[in-house]
């Protein structure tokens, strides 16, 4: 079970969620007095997994814009010469490639379902066709970020992105957002008021706040615009409940 949490850890590292140092020492097994060798092996025999946040050629002019507005955000230095508030988040298709039991309905997935499972959100292999997005977390004024540009495969009612889509993105980056501020969640409740309709093809901003922590909740609000704030498309706020390893391990 060690080595199953260990690799869960590991998932939620690779999303920049979790520091490597406080998370995974409880899980090493390195005996006491060893002496640890450190072998280097060819990097092409550990290919680094596809970034999705990253642009591609299927992101349309505003997409791009609003991106590298953020990503200079990114960039820049305080006064005192250090890092900035602003940082983007990499987002993988295979949030636990390396969890080996996992529960569902009280039954640990197959090893077929896992090598199966796919983030729901990154599951379309062709680009632009559904969810693109990135997300920017700004440390300093609790808050989060995305830029989403909506495909084609969205559509709800004619030309415009299914409600369901919206609320996926909604949990997607509430929920982001809580594990970055408060470690492993899950969504307990969402409530989501639907506005103005958003155009398939369009490019939004969902801009998440902390609103309160008290004890394991979370309390989460999130705005849908467009990319000037001039349109409101939705108004959301989710709570995040703390979960611990073995409520993830069916314990
Ligand atoms: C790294 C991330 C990258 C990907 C991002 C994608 C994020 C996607 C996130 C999700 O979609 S998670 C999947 C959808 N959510 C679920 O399937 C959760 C299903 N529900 C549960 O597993 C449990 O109900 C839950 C963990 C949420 C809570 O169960 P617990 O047993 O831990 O809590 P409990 O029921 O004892 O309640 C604890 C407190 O929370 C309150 N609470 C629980 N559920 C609530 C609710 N729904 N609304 C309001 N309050 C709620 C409850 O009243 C109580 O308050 P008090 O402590 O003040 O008494």
């Amino acid at each position: 079970m060690a080595r199953s949490i260990g690799r869960i850890c590991k998932g939620f590292q690779r999303l920049g969620l979790l520091s490597k140092q406080t998370q995974l020492i409880p899980f090493t097994r390195v005996p006491v007095g060893t002496v640890r060798t450190i072998v280097t092996l060819p990097s092409f025999l550990f290919p680094q997994p596809r970034d999705f946040s990253l642009p591609n050629p299927s992101w349309g002019s505003e997409m791009t814009r609003m991106y590298e507005h953020y990503e200079s955000q990114c960039e820049m230095e305080t006064e005192g010469g250090q890092k900035g508030p602003w940082r983007r988040l990499p987002s993988y298709n295979r949030l636990l490639k390396y969890a080996t039991v996992f529960p569902s309905g009280g039954v640990y997935l197959s090893k077929m379902i896992q090598s199966k499972a796919r983030l729901f959100t990154r599951n379309i292999r062709n680009p632009g066709a559904a969810f693109e997005y990135v997300l920017f977390v700004n440390k300093e004024e609790q808050k989060c970020v995305c830029i989403l540009q909506a495909g084609h495969l969205l559509e709800g009612p004619p030309g415009h992105v299914h409600g369901g889509a919206i609320a996926t993105m909604i949990d997607t980056v509430t929920g982001t957002h809580a594990t970055f501020l408060s470690g492993p969640v899950m969504t307990a409740n969402l409530n989501i008021n639907y506005r103005r309709p958003i155009p398939l093809g369009s490019t939004v901003l969902l801009e998440s706040c902390l609103e309160k922590k008290e004890g394991r909740k979370t309390f989460i609000t999130c705005r849908v615009t467009s990319t000037d704030g001039s349109k409101l498309h939705t108004e959301t706020s989710a709570l995040f409940l703390s979960i611990t390893a073995s409520h993830l391990l069916g314990g």
